[in-house]
């Protein structure tokens, strides 16, 4: 299937080259910390790591900053407010907001891959009151009501 490529402009202020796609069919391109020293980390500390980048979406796009699993699963590294939505019509800097759920420190270096981004479509909604919904097979199931086999 023919996958497009959304036309995006971006600056660059950071040290470090653009982000790009680490294999032809990957959702995400990694983002690195744009650092001037190494950020650690403590236990539950959380902070906003810098990237150095600006982007401007087309519209009907958002960008979505993710975790990445290895630093997931190796470092407890995970993102405050996952997934971050970056709007079409942000022009100030992707910033990453770390936090470590682990009970060791944790060393953020200038160029390390933090995050991923991923850009997808939206759809904006335009509201119909109503009296009424439409019959469901499901209805109000939900929270496990089909069961866990
Ligand atoms: O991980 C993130 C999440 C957001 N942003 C930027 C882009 C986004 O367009 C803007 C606002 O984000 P959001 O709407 O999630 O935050 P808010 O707390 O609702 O702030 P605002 O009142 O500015 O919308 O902040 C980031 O750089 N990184
Ligand atoms: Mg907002």
């Amino acid at each position: 299937m023919d996958i497009q490529n959304a036309q995006v402009k971006v600056i660059n202020q950071s040290k470090h080259d653009l982000p790009n796609y680490q294999t032809i069919h990957s959702a995400g391109m990694d983002l690195r910390a744009n650092l001037e020293a190494p950020v650690t980390l403590k236990p539950l500390q959380r902070a906003l790591i810098p990237t150095g980048l600006y982007i401007a979406l087309p519209e009907g796009h958002e960008a979505q900053i993710r975790p990445r699993s290895g630093l997931a699963y190796k470092h407890g590294i995970s993102i405050v407010n996952s997934p971050g939505t970056i709007d079409a019509d942000y022009r100030g800097e992707i910033k990453v907001l770390l936090v470590n759920l682990s009970d060791q420190d944790f060393v953020v270096e200038d160029g390390e891959r933090i995050a991923q981004m991923v850009v997808a479509k939206y759809a904006r909604v335009a509201w119909q009151e109503a009296q009424a919904l439409d019959d469901t097979e499901r209805g109000a199931g939900g929270y496990g009501s089909t069961g866990t086999k």
